[in-house]
């Protein structure tokens, strides 16, 4: 079974301190994993050290970046690159997120090079992707996201992409509390599992984790990750307490 993932994306919140709590308080409720289930937690930069030291011993919790310079090493004052998050152990970044694309013009391109120096270096990008509000009402999202993967994936290999979690999150769905119905999210996640098919093969595509991310919360969780094409979420606001990430946890499909 395809692995079902449980990512936290904390952005840019909370200070050392908070932080350390949380990740303290969530890990003392010792929720045990069943083999394919992963908990991420995305955290700011100068936290990855004391993240990872924290999950350290614990199967299937690992810590993110929540992004990567595209260029390999050099003077490019203010970025990180991969190599430098893989040699202190981080083995996962979020790619795309809407948040970078939107703020600092992150392109397809640009995405593209970041997906390829991961994979170069043996790190999972959690490589993400939606459609914007407008987009959604024109009823063109689904060619609209399949740009993304197209123009940011399809160079790939069948080998290397199938080391690539995606994230699905509908921009208009994201901090916003207006979640995408269940409906919406496995419509859109079996559409790019079928997108991943036609060009990768269908034992490829059914090996790729999709995650959905937009207003995901405990109240919601189990009813968007019952869905077939849905493995689980990406998930910011509702990540940022104890109990509410927890209760995401524990929606993930076995
Ligand atoms: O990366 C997470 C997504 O942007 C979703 O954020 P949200 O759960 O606060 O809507």
């Amino acid at each position: 079974m395809r692995k079902q993932i449980a990512a936290a994306n904390w952005k840019m919140n909370l200070s050392y301190q908070q932080a350390a709590g949380l990740l303290d308080e969530l890990l003392a409720q010792q929720i045990e994993l069943a083999p394919n289930q992963e908990v991420i937690f995305a955290v700011p930069f100068p936290y990855l050290a004391m993240a990872k030291e924290k999950v350290a011993g614990k199967t299937n919790y690992f810590v993110a970046a929540q992004n990567c310079s595209d260029k390999k090493s050099g003077a490019y004052t203010g970025e990180t690159s991969v190599e430098q998050l893989q040699s202190i152990g981080i083995g996962h970044i979020v790619i795309g997120h809407s948040e970078r694309r939107e703020y600092y013009n992150e392109s397809n391109a640009v995405l593209a090079t970041k997906v390829d120096l991961c994979l170069a270096a043996g790190v999972t990008p959690i490589f993400c992707c939606g459609e914007p509000l407008p987009i959604r009402e024109a009823e063109t999202q689904n060619a609209f996201v399949q740009q993304q993967l197209e123009e940011s994936l399809f160079h790939l290999t069948v080998e290397q992409v199938s080391k690539v979690v995606i994230a699905y999150e509908p921009i208009w769905a994201i901090g916003t509390g207006k979640t995408a119905s269940t409906q919406q999210a496995q419509d859109m996640q079996q559409h790019l599992r079928k997108v991943l098919a036609d060009k990768f093969g269908a034992d490829v595509a059914d090996g790729i984790s999709i995650l959905y991310g937009g207003s995901v919360k405990a109240a919601n969780a189990v009813e968007i990750f019952a869905s077939p094409d849905v493995d689980g979420g990406l998930v910011g606001g509702a990540s940022l307490q104890a109990a509410e990430f927890t209760a995401i946890i524990q929606a993930l499909k076995k």
